[in-house]
């Protein structure tokens, strides 16, 4: 049997889009209380009856969480244009190292604009 695992997690963070056009609302300073799902895909182990613990995706995203809660996202390595597209991106380079069958990355900006990310760069 395969399964799909998803873990959400969220954080508060400040940003600029600084390569909008000049008067674009994006380009001034504002924050948004961003969402994120993880998800990985693979084989339910038969035994214990899942993938894999979540506690695993939980501790990859500690220090990321750290990273970006509160924080300015255009000073982070890799966000200097901080879209939820770029976001998603510098997720799937951050975590695939450390979450086999990473499958999908999910960053919700606002209660209804989110994007989703499987990887394919
Ligand atoms: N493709 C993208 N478009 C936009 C992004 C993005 O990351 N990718 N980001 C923004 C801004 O961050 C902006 O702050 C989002 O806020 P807003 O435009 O107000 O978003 P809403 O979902 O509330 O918009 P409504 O259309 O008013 O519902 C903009 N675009
Ligand atoms: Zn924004």
């Amino acid at each position: 049997m395969r399964a799909r695992l998803t873990k959400l997690f969220r954080f508060e963070a400040a940003h600029t889009l600084p390569s909008l056009p000049e008067g674009h609302k994006c380009r001034r300073m504002h924050g948004h209380s961003f969402k994120v799902e993880i998800s990985i895909e693979g084989e339910v182990d038969e035994t214990i009856g899942w993938v894999y613990d979540h506690k695993h995706i939980s501790k990859a995203m500690k220090p990321l969480m750290e990273l970006l809660d509160h924080g300015y996202l255009n000073d982070i390595e890799g966000l200097e244009s901080p879209t939820i597209e770029r976001l998603a991106g510098w997720f799937w380079k951050k975590l695939e190292p450390d979450l086999p069958g990473l499958a999908e990355i999910v960053i919700y900006e606002t209660p209804t604009a989110r994007c989703s990310f499987k990887g394919e760069f």
